[in-house]
């Protein structure tokens, strides 16, 4: 995996966001084991609730192309905020069932970067072993 490329994917993805209502453009990208690079960007609506981030969408995306947590090998998030910006709390839960423990994450303003995991960004994570089935 090229840690450059899949930045520069990132910010490509962050080119195409539709945020009309917050001006704050993310984008996402998950490198796959054998090579592919799937882009996200955060799509608003006017019923704001209906929007959705851009780290979801790209890792909706890898998994509508067939891809589990397994076959990811890191995933980068950028945006064009002052500071860095970390995912929220529902990318973070959703980040928890679809990536592994481990799986790098790479975060990045342009100015700076940040290197985390999902274990470091949701401790104690809610999942499927909880539930009574
Ligand atoms: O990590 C984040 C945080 C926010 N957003 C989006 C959601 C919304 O479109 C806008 C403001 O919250 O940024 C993301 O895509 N990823
Ligand atoms: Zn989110």
């Amino acid at each position: 995996m090229n840690r450059e490329l899949l930045l520069s994917k990132a910010f490509e993805a962050m080119d195409h966001a539709y945020a009309p209502y917050s001006n704050y453009h993310v984008g996402a990208c998950v490198a796959t084991k054998d090579g592919n690079y799937i882009l996200g960007a955060n799509i608003e609506n006017a019923a704001y609730g209906s929007s959705i981030c851009a780290e979801r969408n790209a890792v909706f995306s890898a998994y509508s192309q067939g891809y589990r947590k397994a076959d990811i090998e890191a995933l980068a998030i950028v945006s064009d905020g002052e500071r860095i910006g970390t995912p929220c709390g529902s990318c973070r839960q959703v980040l928890s069932e679809l990536l592994e423990e481990e799986t790098p994450i790479i975060l990045s303003n342009r100015e700076s970067e940040m290197d985390t995991t999902i274990r470091e960004l949701l401790p104690f994570a809610f999942g499927q072993e909880d539930l009574n089935v």
